[in-house]
């Protein structure tokens, strides 16, 4: 679904990111995993085409970003960033229905407005439907993100992706399994997600495939059980770590500073 070969991004003459290959296919749920500045976040602004890469191009169903018309593109991937303030008062349905602006011109159809009810009832947010968005908690805010890029992705085109950064950030242990489980959800209905987290225990319960980028490097992309391994973990991250068997999962279950 999207791919991108020996992949660089500068500043001036700094990589913050060099020769990355990656690829994830349909129905796959990618985390992307590494330290404090390893270059998470540019890289998924990379693949959402956020920022341009300074070689190579990122290739998204087989067109390269630059040959896509922004609206098309906008209904075939969404990307979810940290919450925001506003100045101007919003109610929640008003942000989900941001998710919405790549379907209509000045005001939305019965089909927007139905779709961001029925995805403030699936993302359990209808109580705060009508509540000024700038009230909610840091948590509450961060749902309400959630949905909205679910509602942007609500239409009938296949092999949709979604790109998430740190969208368990605020979340208390319920809501970050239940974010996580409605991102598995989607990705098996043939869509994907690439996620960027930091609970390497969730991502290795969640994702079908881990990325792990250090200082701008990918260190390693695989399976849970290929990539989180004791040397690998307490190599990247600089602390000692064990790495046991889940007894509920079988995955692995990583605990650190043993
Ligand atoms: N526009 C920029 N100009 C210069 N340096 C930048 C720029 N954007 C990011 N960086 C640097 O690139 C590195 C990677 O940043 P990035 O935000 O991608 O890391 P991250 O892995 O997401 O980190 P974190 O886990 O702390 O959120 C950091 O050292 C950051 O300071």
């Amino acid at each position: 679904m999207i791919k991108a070969v020996n992949l660089d991004f500068k500043v001036k003459s700094k990589y913050l990111l060099k020769s990355i290959d990656f690829s994830c296919h349909a129905s796959e749920f990618v985390a992307i995993v590494g330290p404090n500045g390893a270059g998470k976040s540019t890289f998924l602004s990379l693949i959402a085409n956020e920022i341009s890469p300074s070689d190579n191009e990122v290739i998204f169903k087989d067109c390269v970003f630059s040959l896509w018309c922004r609206t098309n593109l906008a209904q075939h991937k969404a990307k979810f960033s940290q919450s925001f303030s506003s100045d101007i008062p919003l109610l929640v349905k008003d942000v989900v229905m941001m998710g919405r602006y790549p379907y209509f011109q000045n005001t939305p159809s019965k089909q927007d407005i139905e779709s961001v009810e029925q995805i403030l009832r699936y993302t359990g947010l209808d109580q705060f439907s009508g509540c000024e968005y700038n009230f909610l908690s840091g948590g509450e805010k961060q749902r309400v993100h959630i949905a909205r890029v679910l509602v942007q992705l609500q239409n009938n085109n296949k092999q949709k992706l979604l790109l998430l950064d740190e969208p368990l950030n605020n979340l208390d242990v319920k809501h970050q399994h239940s974010v996580l489980k409605t991102i598995r959800a989607f990705c098996d209905k043939g869509n994907a997600a690439i996620v960027v987290l930091h609970d390497l225990n969730l991502a290795s319960e969640y994702a079908q495939k881990v990325v792990i980028l250090d200082k701008g490097i990918k260190i390693c992309q695989g399976g849970v059980k290929q990539v989180f391994t004791q040397e690998i973990l307490s190599k990247v991250y600089q602390m000692p770590c064990q790495v046991i068997e889940n007894p509920i999962s079988k995955n692995p279950l990583i605990i650190f500073g043993q």
